[in-house]
């Protein structure tokens, strides 16, 4: 069984190397959907996979992190990073350049490992992140499943090298979610939400 959550975020970007020519030589935004699918053979007490209430916490978090944003290239020219750093206070700044198939590889990596911390309570098992879905526009969506997330084919993705900045570290309901995500430190669902 599988089931999926939307979520939505506002973000800029440049993708440098594109064919696309508007898209690698000016900057420009887009209305992210984000679908996020988690399976399981197995349901909850409440005979669900996974209560979508419980996706409104830290994972709904961590996908909004983009949330009027920029998304910065590491390897993009120093100068442009540093004065989009300058002027914008929320900011990402990732180790592989911001399509929309490394924004879906981003977000698997980031939410397959909160949910790797997560202890549940209400009868959930075995539940795995299926895909990550990402919309960059009403017409075109990546789609990452596990295989692609860890690909070094398509660059490696580690979680110290996605830096949030100061701001965006801030809006965050817990001002630690990415560091105690980093640690590898449990995170105990609510009973209630
Ligand atoms: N495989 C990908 N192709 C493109 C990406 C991407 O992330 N992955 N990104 C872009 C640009 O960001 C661009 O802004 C979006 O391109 P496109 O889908 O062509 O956008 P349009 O709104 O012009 O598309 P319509 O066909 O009018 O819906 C380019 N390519």
């Amino acid at each position: 069984m599988i089931i999926r959550k939307l979520f939505k975020f506002e973000n800029a970007h440049i993708v440098r190397g594109c064919s696309t020519v508007k898209c690698r030589s000016s900057i420009h935004g887009h209305s992210y959907k984000v679908e996020l699918l988690f399976a399981s053979n197995f349901l909850d007490n409440g005979q669900m996979v996974y209560d979508f209430g419980l996706m409104k916490q830290n994972m709904k978090d961590l996908v909004e992190s983009f949330d009027h944003a920029i998304a910065l290239w590491r390897d993009d020219d120093p100068e442009f990073v540093r004065d989009m750093k300058k002027h914008s206070a929320r900011w990402v700044e990732l180790p592989v350049s911001p399509s929309a198939e490394q924004f879906s590889r981003v977000i698997f990596v980031m939410i397959e490992k909160l949910l790797s911390l997560i202890s549940t309570q209400n009868g959930e098992k075995e539940v795995r992140l299926e895909s990550v879905i990402v919309h960059e526009t009403a017409t075109g969506y990546a789609q990452c499943f596990v295989q692609d997330a860890h690909s070094k084919n398509m660059g490696e993705i580690k979680l110290e090298e996605i830096v949030f900045s100061p701001q965006v570290l801030e809006d965050f309901k817990d001002k630690d979610l990415f560091e105690k995500i980093k640690r590898g430190e449990t995170f105990l669902n609510p009973a209630s939400v």
